[in-house]
């Protein structure tokens, strides 16, 4: 099937370059595994799980047929003062996953939505506590926290927020943590930089401890371009919270269910936050969902007062949606079949051999890699950023291969199910594509 150009004009695509897609569409009309097929029956072998966030592969017969079941079954119910079994469920099956005490699971329908929700849950906390001057949030340059007006106030990510005006006041933002002089072609955790962890500590002497609600990092900051935190510099930012009284929120909508190679990228680093954002893999991006998971410290401070009365005044229409429930239950279920949740460990020193070795290739100016996920940084063409890194795009998905390049960055996050035939392929083709564009 060829797209008539003419049926193209009414979808406005976000994050898209719309007139240069039109004129040439990349059409996906199928998947299965490791690869989608395109309009014109090309297998293309996806090297970003869609979008990070089909960690388990495509069209996996478990999360298809309970989707199937559940629409016959309950396609809706309301989530407002009213509730559905699997709700529950899922609620439960994802508590007994995440980090000590981070066991109380509030429904969204996106990380942006995760992020809003989690960000006035930080500020509402410290209110029913009587800190109720606390609201300020911490962000990090290059952070990106989604598209909400709170995600892109604490986001740092200067394209996807120069458009929208003043954004949320009371937002200020710590330093980013790349450091190519010193840490460039890391393999895994970079050595250096957790010192940039005090400009907390400046933050708090500029506006008080008294007036900052929360900090929100993604452990790994993937959509910037894949920056692995530090040595230390994450434990350091818990501790100048515990010190001060700020929640620490993890934005892990892309690190959450796997990707570094234990459920959470907490674990990983072992770092356990106040609140923390997931997304995408909670059901394998097959059905929108989101959620926050909140220390039982944050829940209970809420349960307050009489009980005939709404506790927390924030939700969607769409919260624990009964098809994203089944389907996050059957993503949970086929984790735990294939043991994906840490298979990632398993193969990151495959994978890291495998990136690490285009270092020589043209115009690669750095390597970073953990767990399933890695970037690998060009030099940009001059006067031209991110042209370089898209031309790489282009190439590959010419000759078959989906990947994801965020300015001058080619960003790799493949489905867990990764094999070393398909880690060999994706490389050959980029060092392919490298070369042709030198
Ligand atoms: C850390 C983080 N937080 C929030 C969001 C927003 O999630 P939603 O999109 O579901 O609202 C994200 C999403 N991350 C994301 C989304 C789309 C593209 C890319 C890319 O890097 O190319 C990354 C994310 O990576
Ligand atoms: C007028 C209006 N706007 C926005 C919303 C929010 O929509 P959602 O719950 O899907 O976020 C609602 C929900 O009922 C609504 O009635």
């Amino acid at each position: 099937m060829s797209a008539d150009v003419s049926k193209l004009d009414a979808y406005w695509m976000p994050f898209t370059a719309n007139r240069q897609f039109k004129q040439a569409p990349r059409l996906l009309t199928g998947a299965d595994g490791m690869f989608f097929r395109d309009d014109k029956g090309r297998e293309v072998l996806d090297g970003i799980a869609g979008l990070w966030c089909v960690n388990a592969g495509h069209n996996r017969p478990k999360i298809v047929q309970a989707i199937q079941e559940q629409a016959a079954e309950l396609d809706f119910a309301p989530p407002f003062q009213m509730a559905h079994p699997k709700a529950f469920e899922l609620a439960e099956r994802l508590a007994a996953l995440t980090p000590q005490g981070l066991n109380r699971i509030f429904f969204t329908n996106s990380g942006s939505e995760s992020v809003e929700t989690a960000l006035k849950m930080a500020i509402a906390y410290h209110r029913v506590r009587g800190e109720g001057a606390r609201t300020r949030l911490i962000g990090r340059e290059r952070g990106y926290h989604g598209v909400n007006f709170g995600g892109i106030s604490v986001g740092g990510m200067v394209a996807n927020r120069k458009m929208f005006g003043s954004l949320l006041a009371g937002v200020d933002h710590i330093r980013h943590t790349h450091d190519p002089a010193r840490n460039a072609f890391s393999v895994g955790v970079p050595q250096h930089g957790a010192e940039f962890a005090d400009d907390l500590e400046r933050l708090v002497a500029l506006h008080d401890a008294s007036t900052i609600a929360a900090v929100i990092v993604e452990p790994v900051a993937g959509s910037t371009g894949v920056l692995i935190p530090p040595a230390g510099y994450l434990q350091r930012l818990r501790d100048i919270c515990d010190k001060h009284g700020i929640l620490l929120i993890f934005d892990e909508v892309i690190t959450g269910f796997g990707r570094t190679g234990n459920p959470f990228g907490a674990q990983t680093f072992g770092v356990t936050p106040d609140l923390m954002t997931v997304a995408k893999g909670i059901t394998n991006g097959c059905v929108p969902m989101g959620a926050v998971f909140a220390q039982q410290k944050i829940h209970d401070a809420f349960m307050t007062g009489p009980e005939h009365l709404i506790e927390f005044f924030h939700g969607y229409t769409y919260s624990a949606h009964p098809l994203a429930c089944a389907a996050g239950i059957a993503t949970l279920d086929t984790y735990a079949d294939d043991g994906l949740l840490t298979r990632a460990a398993r193969m990151q020193d495959e994978f890291a051999k495998a990136l690490h070795s285009l270092r020589e290739e043209p115009n690669v100016i750095d390597v970073r890699n953990i767990g399933l996920v890695g970037g690998i940084e060009l030099k940009p063409l001059p006067g031209e950023p991110a042209k370089r890194a898209f031309n790489i795009f282009l190439d590959c998905w010419d000759k078959g291969l989906l990947i994801r390049t965020t300015g001058d960055t080619i960003a790799l996050s493949p489905p867990l199910i990764i094999e070393s035939a398909h880690i060999e392929r994706i490389i050959d083709t980029l060092r392919g594509a490298l070369r042709r564009a030198a």
